[in-house]
């Protein structure tokens, strides 16, 4: 599927929310749509899904069965959970027999048996959300479009989306998923696609082989919005440290503490490190350490103190820690850098 140079505003002589986005996803390939709240990653989607319809541009090749998943289900309608999934398959395409199959397969995959004759405005929202993952998921998809699919799941059903999507891309379809809490981590092989200013740009691929690490320092107090607003560009996040017990020399990987998904339950109350991963480099304007892994020619790790930076441009790229910063404040500072090639 193709946008081709797609623009997008709500109303007349509204102000554009998208601009000239060209964009492809193509059969068994994933692309997580990240960026901060308002940007247009719902827009995209709906874009994509046919939901909405182009300004100007085009959406072409679209597969014939999309599955959309908005991000609150629209609960306020007069169904049980089984006549509502059961005139779903049918609206996708299915034979009565058919979607009553699909449908018994993914209420009792969703654990949703014993909500099979509620009827929907009574459903909580995690529960409803659940219904929308199923209706999407009754036709094997070619294109699946997830809207913060993970948003107001239970533990158990946010492990079932990358199951789902995995099956998806496994059968050859494509999947389109929003998200700005980080969860990507687990679709390995993902595609990054951004949204900001109205325009899309797609990162470098984060398999492993074309990213480094930056340590960046930040301040305590604001950590949480820090690891949230680098997640939302796409970055992944490896751990968050206290700066006062740097990470073994050379080693930055090894006393990794695993990162909350949710940026919520950072703790900000402690000075901390944040390793993260992604596509590009934030540098941090003041004192703190966040690390991140950025996009090079070659892997590398870099370490980032108050708001200098130095950048390995080269494999074997070295972390020296727990010295002084230079020109910091050794209260705060705890961490330099030294790189080599
Ligand atoms: N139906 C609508 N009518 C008018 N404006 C809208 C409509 N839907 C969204 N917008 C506006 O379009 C912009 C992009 O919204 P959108 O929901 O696509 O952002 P988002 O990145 O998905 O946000 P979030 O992360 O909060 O879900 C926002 O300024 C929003 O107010």
């Amino acid at each position: 599927m193709r946008l081709d140079g797609v623009w997008l505003r709500y109303r007349r002589h509204g102000p554009w929310v998208l601009r000239q986005v060209d964009a492809t996803i193509g059969a068994g390939e994933v692309a997580v749509v990240l960026g901060r709240n308002g940007v247009g990653k719902s827009t995209l989607l709906q874009l994509a899904a046919g939901v909405l319809r182009p300004s100007r541009g085009r959406v072409v090749d679209r597969p014939a069965v999309v599955g959309w998943v908005p991000e609150r289900f629209p609960a306020d309608q007069p169904f049980t959970v089984g006549a509502y999934l059961s005139a779903m398959g049918r609206v996708a395409g299915l034979s009565g027999p058919a979607a009553d199959r699909a449908v018994a397969h993914w209420v009792e995959r969703l654990g949703l048996t014993r909500f099979h004759d509620v009827r929907l405005p009574q459903l909580s929202k995690g529960t409803a959300q659940k219904v929308g993952l199923a209706q999407a998921m009754l036709r094997p998809p070619g294109l699946l479009v997830l809207d913060e699919p993970w948003e107001g799941l239970d533990a158990a059903a946010r492990e079932l989306v990358p199951e789902m999507i995995g099956e998806v891309l496994a059968g050859g379809g494509a999947v389109l998923v929003s998200d700005h809490r980080g969860e990507t981590v687990r679709l390995p092989g993902a595609r990054h696609w951004s949204v900001a200013d109205g325009t899309l740009t797609e990162a470098a691929p984060s398999d492993g082989s074309a990213v480094a690490v930056v340590e960046l320092a930040v301040p305590a107090a604001g950590l949480a919005a820090a690891v949230a607003r680098l997640r939302a560009d796409g970055h992944q996040i490896l751990r968050i440290r206290d700066h006062a017990v740097p990470p073994a020399a050379g080693s930055p990987e090894r006393s990794v503490t695993p990162c909350p998904a949710d940026p919520e339950a950072v703790p900000g109350g402690a000075p901390g490190v944040v390793s993260e991963v992604g596509s590009g480099t934030r540098a941090g304007g003041a004192p703190g350490v966040v690390s991140e892994a950025v996009p090079g020619g070659a892997p590398g790790v870099v370490s980032e103190v108050g708001s200098g930076a130095r950048a390995g441009g080269a494999p074997g790229v070295v972390s020296d820690v727990a010295r002084e910063a230079p020109g910091g404040d050794a209260g705060r500072s705890g961490v330099t850098s030294e790189v080599s090639g």
